[in-house]
């Protein structure tokens, strides 16, 4: 039986302004979206019977919510596909921690069952379906680091510098929806163009009311704040700095405290899922 294993990479948001709420409640935001060179991995294993089975369990989120099984059900009811798979995940990611996992599960997902299932839907009906399972789910379903805005749908591509990246995970899971309820939230920076943020500069609106909330992430952002320059990413609550190379994330890595986890990463223009799937491509063309 045919089995094809394809990465899911963390994102990280180098920055994120909220300039706005619109009339249904959701917050209008800007965000430079980057990979990372790490992420989950999932195998896909096709059946014939049209079911959808994911062989992973993930603590706290059931079988049918899981945004893999979400993602392939979709797929299936809007391609008319009577094929199903058989799905496991290697599961690298913390949730919850503002790297995007469950989105880039999604994506990976997507992608993944159109090319075994030979939909050919193409990138633009994948994003638009990764859009109703999350905002963050189009930025990996076209795998370019991008200048997003809207909800962070309104993507445009950008060519970023790709340090090394030192990302700490504090050990706490923090509710998107919490932080953007929250009345301190500042609504109204100003927008800002894309090509003064890449001349440099960029925060992260939500950084002060998870600070605020949590003692766990702000801890982690004075920690590394003492090395590097350090920031959160999405609504956290994960942290992160930036280094020229691996080996000087790696030694500061080595000076945190072992109960902190922590990972050292490169960020990437190109996601892995599509350098993955340009060589199967390729292969498959040779
Ligand atoms: C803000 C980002 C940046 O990457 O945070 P992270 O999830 O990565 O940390 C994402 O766009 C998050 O998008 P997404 O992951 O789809 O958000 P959800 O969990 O569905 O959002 C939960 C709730 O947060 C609020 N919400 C979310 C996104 C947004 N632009 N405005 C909002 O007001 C809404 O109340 C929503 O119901
Ligand atoms: N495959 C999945 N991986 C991770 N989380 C998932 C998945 N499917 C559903 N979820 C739910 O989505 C939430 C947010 O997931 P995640 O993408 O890891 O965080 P974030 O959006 O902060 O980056 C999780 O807390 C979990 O309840």
């Amino acid at each position: 039986m045919q089995t094809l294993t394809l990465p899911a990479p963390a994102k990280l948001n180098l920055m994120l302004h909220i300039t706005g709420r619109r009339a249904d409640g959701y917050h209008e935001l800007q965000t430079l979206f980057q990979f990372l060179d790490h992420g989950d991995e999932l195998s896909f294993s096709l059946r014939a019977d049209g079911e959808i089975r994911l062989h992973t369990e993930l603590p706290g989120v059931d079988h049918d919510s899981n945004l893999i099984v979400r993602a392939a059900r979709l797929l299936q009811r809007e391609s008319g596909c009577p094929l199903g798979a058989d799905i496991r995940l290697l599961k690298r990611l913390p949730m919850g921690g503002g790297i995007g996992g469950g989105s880039s599960d999604a994506a990976t997902t997507l992608l993944g069952l159109d090319y075994l299932w030979n939909l050919h839907l193409g990138e633009e009906c994948l994003a638009e379906l990764g859009l109703s399972l999350g905002a963050d789910v189009p930025v990996f379903v076209r795998g370019r680091a991008a200048f997003a805005e809207g909800v962070g749908e309104r993507l445009q591509p950008v060519d970023l510098p790709e340090p090394w990246f030192l990302v700490i995970a504090p050990q706490v899971s923090v509710s998107t929806a919490e932080i953007f309820a929250d009345p301190e939230l500042t609504r109204n920076t100003s927008a800002i163009t894309v090509r003064s943020l890449l001349a440099g500069g960029g925060h992260n609106d939500c950084q002060p009311v998870v600070e605020k909330r949590y003692p766990e992430v702000r801890n982690a952002l004075s920690l590394l704040n003492k090395f590097v320059p350090a920031r959160m990413t999405g609504t956290g609550a994960c942290v992160f700095g930036s280094f020229p190379n691996e080996g000087e994330a790696d030694k500061v890595r080595r000076q945190l405290p072992d109960t902190l986890p922590s990972f050292v990463a490169r960020g990437r223009n190109v996601s892995m899922l599509h350098r993955c799937l340009e060589k199967l491509a390729q292969e498959v063309s040779a």
